[in-house]
């Protein structure tokens, strides 16, 4: 590698995109039945063509737009270095509590090593016990990987490794802080609660509910992937950083499972819009906004507050909402539900979304934002250049089936500075 490392630096969720880690889908989100998807965290069994195909839009575009990076090429190259191929098959056998595979996965070369850390590593049925197991890995497969935003999260300067909620998605964020730790692509300091040994077995937060709205406030969803020990723990390490920081807590429903994190019923948009479910954001409710000060290292002010939207207008950021799925209840349930409020901006205003939630795209072309098609983008029949203000479509049969949208498979590592 000739190129100088990336210091990883996100201070909004709308800055331009300079680097971000993507996962292209593989044989691991095939790799499952309907009698164990719902283990696997997916509400449906997807078609993996289909679905390299529309995440191929999205790759495509964000190729144009930002240098991007594959967890696969990353892993790869970091297990070049013997010592830390062994440290880290030793780490997940050691995790996962399967030392007896360590030798067959040393043995490998390091790109189908990589694939099985990643598509999941198949039970040898020679002995009694796996003979008859029901099992049909030794490693699960990483099914819901290609949502990289989850399992690690820049924090300003510094990489957070997520602890996650979900067994099913350990791996992903040992891989991730191998990553972080030896990939010669990245020069960063490393934040990991699985490596503090105050963190207790409540302690989970995970990328999706983390967004770092402004240089001073970070929105965090607290709900059934973020615990109140997790924000905690992330409060902790904020303490460390200069000036005033405010912490905005937005509690989630526990079900269904489409809102298992805040980036599914709010994203960032544009310097002064927001997409929103309204449901659970604009009408009475039990979920509770909770403002938190921090200043000079200790917690200032804890309080309850009238709003998600409200605090952040107290805090100076005055946002419209656009409502996932227009003005109908029926509509917005439904497009929340395929993900329709998860938007990626690339840049203020320069989003990237699904195309089949018409509904929110109509209610955002009101809000000024012009429609463009991912294929368009991709062969250059439109020029992004000339739009301001745009959402770029990509096809999404069989994507938001595993759960998330555009913003779930982005792990943006750098942004410039906004112009606020
Ligand atoms: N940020 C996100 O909302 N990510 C989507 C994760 C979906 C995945 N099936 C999960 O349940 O973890």
């Amino acid at each position: 590698m000739s190129s100088t490392p990336i210091v990883p630096h996100v201070t909004s969720e709308i800055g331009n995109l300079e680097a971000v880690i993507l996962h292209t889908p593989g044989p691991e989100v095939e790799n499952m039945t309907p009698g164990n998807a719902e283990r696997a965290l997916y509400s449906d069994i997807l078609n993996l063509p289909v679905a390299i195909e529309e995440y191929q839009q999205l790759s495509g575009v964000l190729n144009k737009v930002s240098k991007t990076f594959q967890v696969k090429d990353l892993l790869t190259e970091i297990l070049i270095d013997p010592d830390i191929k062994v440290s880290l098959v030793e780490r997940i056998c050691t995790h996962e509590k399967v030392l007896n595979i360590k030798e067959d996965l040393l043995s490998l070369n390091n790109k189908e090593l990589a694939a099985q850390l990643i598509e999941g590593v198949a039970l040898k049925r020679d002995s009694l016990t796996t003979f008859l197991s029901d099992e049909r890995y030794a490693l699960r497969p990483l099914h819901n990987f290609f949502f990289t935003r989850d399992a690690s999260v820049t924090v300003y300067n510094q990489i957070m490794i997520s602890k996650m909620a979900n067994k099913v998605r350990e791996r992903e964020s040992i891989i991730m802080d191998a990553i972080f730790n030896y990939s010669p692509h990245f020069k960063t300091s490393i934040i990991n609660p699985m490596n503090t040994w105050h963190v207790g077995t409540e302690t989970f937060i995970e990328g999706g509910d983390v967004l770092i709205a402004r240089d001073d406030i970070l929105i965090i969803g607290n709900g059934t992937r973020t615990s109140t020990q997790g924000i905690d723990f992330l409060a902790e390490q904020i303490k460390t950083q200069k000036g005033k920081k405010h912490i905005v807590v937005q509690q989630l429903p526990e079900s269904p499972e489409s809102f298992i994190h805040l980036d599914m019923i709010f994203t960032l948009l544009d310097r002064d819009t927001c997409m929103i479910y309204e449901p659970l954001l604009r009408q009475e409710n039990s979920y509770a906004t909770i403002l938190m000060t921090i200043e000079n290292g200790v917690v200032k002010e804890i309080s309850r507050q009238p709003g998600l939207l409200q605090c952040l207008k107290s805090l100076g950021m005055d946002l419209k909402p656009v409502p996932c799925g227009g003005t109908d209840l029926w509509q917005q349930e439904r497009e929340q539900w395929h993900s329709g409020a998860n938007f990626f901006a690339h840049g203020p205003g320069k989003l990237i979304g699904y195309a089949r939630n018409v509904h929110t795209l109509e209610a955002l072309n009101q809000a000024g934002f012009s429609i463009i098609k991912a294929a368009d983008v991709i062969s250059n029949k439109t020029d992004l250049s000339d739009y301001e203000k745009y959402v770029i479509t990509i096809e999404g049969s069989e994507l938001p089936r595993g759960g998330g949208g555009a913003r779930c498979m982005t792990m943006p590592v750098r942004r410039s500075k906004v112009n606020w």
